[in-house]
Formats: structure tokens, C-alpha cells, sequence
């Protein structure tokens, strides 16, 4: 029923791959790429599925991608390569006839700033192709904007506030490491904040705005106001929402570390010359922090992502939270990664299997609350990603 090629071969891909080797009903076909083959190879031997292809491309070369998708000919491309490659891997798209999905939007590598802009511009082409564009379809860009979807569907007539929050509180046992690619990460939380109030998108300082929040079955943490692609389409596609903010839990170790990384540089995206060379500080940092796809094995603890709603009904004041808290232990024992590269490989082979099975299928750009949420949520169950609805409850914020 379904060819499909995924690019990437990090800790989301992985998940991913054994998600959709799990799901061969509906992906028959599946080849992995990535920059270096034999990574690609490796998640293929952890599977244990030889019929699963495997190649080598570099996803910034718009040629090299065409010949791929030339030779194989899949019907999508599953994008869990970094965001500096969305727009290559769109353009070969439209010149092979592929459909394609992403999890995270377009950012130039000279600039750590994102939003959706550079994709949405392609809409009218992906529309005249007849192919489907999917984007931001993991957890947050992804299940936050389907769980807010679902909210809008089904439990309100306006949603006034949205605030999605997430938290991990997993412990890996190192003194400092990211979850997902160090340089994506740390470009993203080291941004100014921004949030939406009253048709304003206003501005603060990096992590300058915090609360307590209490996440279930943790309890209290420290929980960061920041940018998050997702907002920008959400408030464009709900324009009865009045805020709009993304919060995300940050402990004081990691955010010790964090400033001293900035304060003496490190996460610098601008290159730098040494010893003759140029290198991009954070690209080094990159290289010596732990590797996001080994932190599974010693990882305790759990991650809590959700969306807490204000909003009206019949008339009547509303509030509900939807979320799914996810094992670290329990995602390594099925994929040998943690919790954070689970939540978001699950619901990339879930959004392309919407797709093959014409459920989420339409000529376009689409982000993922522009399709019908009900099937997804009922996979999101079945798939290892359970979720669970507080009605009436306080929302804290
Ligand atoms: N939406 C969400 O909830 C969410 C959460 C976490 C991560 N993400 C996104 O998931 C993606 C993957 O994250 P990850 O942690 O697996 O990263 P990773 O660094 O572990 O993996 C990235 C993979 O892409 C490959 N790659 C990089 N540049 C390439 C190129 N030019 N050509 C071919 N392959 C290339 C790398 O070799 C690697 O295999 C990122 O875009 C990240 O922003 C989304
Ligand atoms: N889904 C998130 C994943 C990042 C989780 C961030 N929290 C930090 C907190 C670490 C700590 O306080 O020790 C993390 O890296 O897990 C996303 O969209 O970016």
C-alpha cells in the first residue's frame, strides 16, 4: 500500500524506522538515507528487517536527493533529517512527485530563528502538483496542535487560551546533555521568548517569564515560557485565541550549564577561525557533548506533554487539559531510545500513515490541525502514546 523513504538516521528516525517496520500493513515498502550510509545500516541490523533498503544522500544536494527519489520512487519522504534540509528535500519533492512530511520547520543555518514562512510559500506548487505537504508532525510541533484540533472539535465552541507545556523529567544521569540534536536545541531555547495576547506577538527575553507548573504523575517543576513554531499556526488557524504560550520545564543544573555554554561562547552560530580553520562553536559542542541516541540505556523517569485550554461551550466557561506522559525506560526497551526521540518518531509514522491511508490527504501545505484529528488520537493510543483528559480542572496559568 505504501513506498515510502525516510531521511535521517538519528535518535527520531530510529523510532520511527521501528515504528513503521511495526506498522508493515501499511508502509510495504520503507528505505532509510542518511548522510552516512552505515548509520542507516545500523538501525536496519537493530530491527532486524533486511528487507528494509538503505542508501546514502546528502540532503542539501537537491540533485542528489532527485536521483534518489528517481531511482526509488517512493510515494512519500518522511523528512527527520535537521530543519536546514526542509526546503531541499520540498524542492525535490515537487520535481520527483512525492508527498511529504516534516517534523520541524525550515530554519536558515545562519540564522537560529524559525518560523513558517519559508514553507508555507510553497503551497501553490505542492497545490498545481497534487501532492500533500505535511508539516511539523511530531509531538511539539505535532501532537500539540492535534491535541488542540481535537479540543476545538469536540470540547469547545472558542478556545480563548491555549498554553502547551512540556516537561521532561527524565533523568539520563549526566551532568549535562540534550535530548534531540544539540545544535537544534540549544538554538531553540536560547531564543527570545514570544507569545500571542490580543492579536500582539510580544517579545521577551530568553527564559525570562516562569512558573511552577504541576505535571501528573511528577509534580511541581520550574516551567520556562519560549518561542514555539506551533503557536504561529495555531493562532492563525484558531483566531478566537486570545494567549497563546508554550511553556517548557527546565531543571537549575541544566540551566547552570547552559549559561556558562553561552557565556564563554559556545553557542555561537557564527564560524570562527582557529588555527586557520573556521569552525561554528556550537557545532563543536555539538561533537563533545553525549550523544542524544545513547542516553536511553540509564534514563529513569518520565516526559509530560500537553495542552491546557480556556475556553467556551454552550455558553459556558471550560477548562481542559489533554496530555500523554511517556516513559524513558519503556521507549528504550521497544526502540533503544529514549523517551523524547519516541515521542516525536511515533507521531511522524503516524502522520504518514494517515496519509496512506487517504485520511490525511490534500493537495497543499498543510500543518497538522488543518486535517481531522479523531483518527490520529485513536492511533496515538494504539501506538504507545497514550493520552488522558482533565475536564474542569485548575489550569495554573
Ligand atoms: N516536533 C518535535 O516534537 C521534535 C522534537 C525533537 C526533535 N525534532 C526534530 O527531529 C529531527 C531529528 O532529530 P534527531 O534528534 O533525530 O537529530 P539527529 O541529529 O540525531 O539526527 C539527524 C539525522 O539527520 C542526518 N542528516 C543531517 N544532515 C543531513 C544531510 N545534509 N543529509 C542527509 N542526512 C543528514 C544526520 O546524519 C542524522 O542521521 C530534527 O529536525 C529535530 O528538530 C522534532
Ligand atoms: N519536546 C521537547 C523536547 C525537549 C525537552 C526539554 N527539556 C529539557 C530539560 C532538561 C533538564 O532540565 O534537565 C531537556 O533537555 O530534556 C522540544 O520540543 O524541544
Amino acid at each position: 500500500m505504501g513506498k515510502v523513504l525516510m531521511i535521517g538516521a538519528g535518535g527520531v528516525a530510529t523510532v520511527a524506522a521501528f515504528k513503521i517496520n511495526k506498522n508493515a500493513d501499511v508502509f510495504t515498502d520503507f528505505m532509510i538515507a542518511s548522510r552516512r550510509k552505515e548509520k542507516c545500516d545500523e538501525i536496519v541490523k537493530a530491527i532486524g528487517n533486511p528487507n528494509i533498503k538503505t542508501a546514502q544522500v546528502d540532503a542539501d544536494d537537491v540533485e542528489q536527493l532527485k536521483a534518489l527519489m528517481r531511482d526509488y520512487k517512493p510515494e512519500m519522504v518522511i523528512n527527520l533529517a535537521l530543519p536546514y534540509q526542509d526546503l531541499t528535500i520540498m524542492e525535490a519533492c515537487l520535481a520527483c512527485g512525492c508527498h511529504y512530511l516534516d517534523t520541524a520547520n525550515y530554519e536558515p543555518r545562519d540564522e537560529a530563528h524559525f518560523e513558517y514562512s519559508w514553507q508555507w510559500a510553497y503551497k501553490q506548487r505542492f497545490e498545481e502538483a497534487g501532492l500533500t505537504a505535511i508539516l511539523g508532525c511530531g509531538f511539539d510541533p505535532g501532537v500539540s496542535g492535534i491535541f488542540t484540533a481535537y479540543a476545538a472539535k469536540h470540547h469547545f465552541d472558542e478556545i480563548h487560551e491555549l498554553d502547551i507545556v512540556d516537561c521532561n523529567a527524565g533523568d539520563h544521569h549526566k551532568a549535562f546533555a540534550t535530548n534531540f540534536n544539540p545544535e537544534i536545541n540549544i538554538r531553540e531555547i536560547t531564543q527570545k521568548g514570544l507569545y500571542y495576547k490580543d492579536g500582539q506577538w510580544i517579545e521577551t527575553e530568553p527564559l525570562e517569564i516562569h512558573r511552577t507548573l504541576t505535571y501528573p504523575n511528577i509534580g511541581p517543576r520550574e516551567s520556562y515560557l519560549l518561542h514555539h513554531e506551533e503557536l504561529e499556526s495555531l493562532v492563525k488557524n484558531y483566531p478566537t485565541i486570545r494567549q497563546a504560550r508554550f511553556w517548557m520545564t527546565f531543571g537549575e543544573e541544566y540551566l547552570t550549564h547552559l549559561r556558562v555554554i553561552q557565556n564563554i561562547g559556545m553557542a555561537r552560530i557564527a564560524p570562527i577561525d582557529y588555527n586557520g580553520q573556521k569552525i561554528v562553536p556550537l557545532q563543536f559542542l555539538k561533537a563533545v557533548l553525549p550523544n542524544p541516541q545513547e542516553l536511553g540505556e540509564n534514563y529513569e523517569g518520565e516526559t509530560s506533554i500537553g495542552c491546557r485550554i480556556r475556553g467556551v461551550k454552550n455558553g459556558k466557561e471550560q477548562t481542559y487539559y489533554v496530555y500523554n506522559n511517556c516513559k524513558h525506560q519503556e521507549a528504550y526497551k521497544e526502540t533503544g531510545m529514549q523517551g523524547v526521540s519516541y515521542t516525536t518518531g511515533v507521531p511522524a509514522m503516524i502522520g504518514a500513515m494517515m496519509f496512506f491511508k487517504g485520511l490525511w490527504r490534500k493537495p497543499g501545505v498543510w500543518n497538522v490541525e488543518d486535517f481531522d484529528p479523531d483518527p490520529f488520537m485513536k492511533e496515538l493510543n494504539k501506538q504507545g502514546l497514550p493520552w488522558h483528559e482533565v475536564f474542569g480542572g485548575d489550569l495554573e496559568l
